[in-house]
């Protein structure tokens, strides 16, 4: 008779390329069930895996099936995305289990066109997403996800938002609140709470994650927001020019700073690709994502390349990932949104593996 230990050594020679870890010591495995004729595997994923878990499946499946050939193996591969600890243990939000920030240390270098694409990405992988535009500044969520313009979400009870739901995810944005006639001249403390208005009087229905578009920069305004908004975890968006890179780096230190860990970063515009032979170039330079975050202890979650379908699919209102999600670009925003998830998930791993300090008087 198969026993337990023998069907774990096979499962544990299988990696999660998103966990970096085997499904055994990642906890993925639910019960293992062993008779006579048959061996059933149930596993869940702790990260969205509506498409990447038939890959899963299939891979144990095989891997099992070839090892104990005598038996009829089945493998059930499902998911589940559980609430993290916030930062700081703030209190978290009604409606969410976690909240992933998207911050770049200065403008212009493709936030929120990433913040965008990671949440459909998230999304298509069957994930619960709502995205909150918090680039006060210059809100640019509604028009980047085809929301029409004078759109205004409903208002229940006198007090609560209801996000609009644009290509399957709940949005929520300044811009909606406001018109070209009511512009705002916005100081530090009337940001951060205006955004925590917005955040906690918005009902968000059951969500997995909610993205936050963090506005540009690593000033007081973001600290501010770091510290009182409840995130799980942050990504860096960048470029790979040196000032770009150096303004990321303030990123990285602002989140440690306050205690928010930083999922990773993601380079954005890394390489250019030419739209007449498909040639690609870094023009901005090679590396320079990965040796900073290897530089502050993360890791790059990803690379995009500056391409003309990205900008006109997010101008016409349609990101890439909604418009053309078996593309290899869209691929890409999946691939960053798993590894993201897959981080995310290991948040709390992390700290319970992290050493008890004890305090002691002599
Ligand atoms: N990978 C890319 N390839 C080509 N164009 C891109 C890419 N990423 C973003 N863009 C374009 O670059 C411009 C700036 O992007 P976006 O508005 O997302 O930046 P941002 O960092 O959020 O800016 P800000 O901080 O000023 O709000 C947009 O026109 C967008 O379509």
């Amino acid at each position: 008779m198969i026993d337990r230990s023998q069907v774990e050594d096979v499962i544990s020679n299988i990696t999660d390329p998103y966990l970096e870890q085997n499904y055994v010591e990642a906890g993925a495995v639910n019960s293992i069930e062993i008779d006579d004729q048959s061996i059933t595997v149930k596993l869940t994923l702790p990260y969205a895996a509506e498409f990447f878990g038939g890959g899963v499946q299939q891979l144990l499946q095989s891997g099992l099936s070839s090892e104990f050939d005598e038996h009829r193996v089945e493998v059930v591969v499902d998911w589940k995305v559980e609430a993290q600890k916030t930062a700081n243990n703030l209190p978290g939000l009604k409606g969410v289990k976690n909240i992933i920030a998207v911050a770049s240390g200065k403008g212009g270098v493709g936030k929120s066109t990433t913040s965008a694409n990671l949440a459909l990405a998230l999304k298509h992988e069957g994930a619960r997403v709502g995205l909150l535009d918090a680039d006060i500044y210059g809100p640019s969520q509604g028009l980047m996800l085809g929301v029409a313009d004078g759109v205004r979400p409903e208002v229940q009870d006198e007090k609560f938002f209801l996000p609009i739901e644009a290509h399957g995810l709940q949005v929520m944005s300044m811009a909606f609140l406001v018109t070209e006639n009511t512009p705002m001249v916005w100081r530090g403390p009337m940001v951060s709470g205006a955004l925590q208005q917005l955040l906690t009087q918005t009902l968000w229905d059951d969500l997995d994650y909610l993205v936050i578009d963090l506005p540009p920069g690593t000033g007081d305004i973001q600290l501010t927001l770091s510290q009182k908004v409840p995130v799980t975890a942050a990504v860096i968006v960048t470029t790979p020019q040196d000032l770009a890179l150096l303004d990321a780096k303030k990123g990285i230190e602002m989140f440690r700073k306050v205690n928010v860990p930083v999922l990773g970063v993601i380079e954005n515009m890394s390489t250019h690709i030419c739209t007449k032979c498909g040639h690609e170039e870094p023009i901005f330079g090679e590396g320079g994502g990965d040796r900073i975050a290897k530089e502050f202890g993360t890791s790059l979650i990803g690379e995009l390349p500056l391409s003309l379908s990205i900008r006109e699919k997010a101008d016409a209102g349609s990101p890439h990932v909604a418009d053309d999600p078996e593309s290899p670009i869209a691929m890409m925003y999946i691939d960053i949104a798993r590894r993201a998830m897959a981080r995310l998930a290991q948040q709390n791993q992390a700290q319970e593996e992290m050493p008890i300090i004890q305090m002691s008087d002599d």
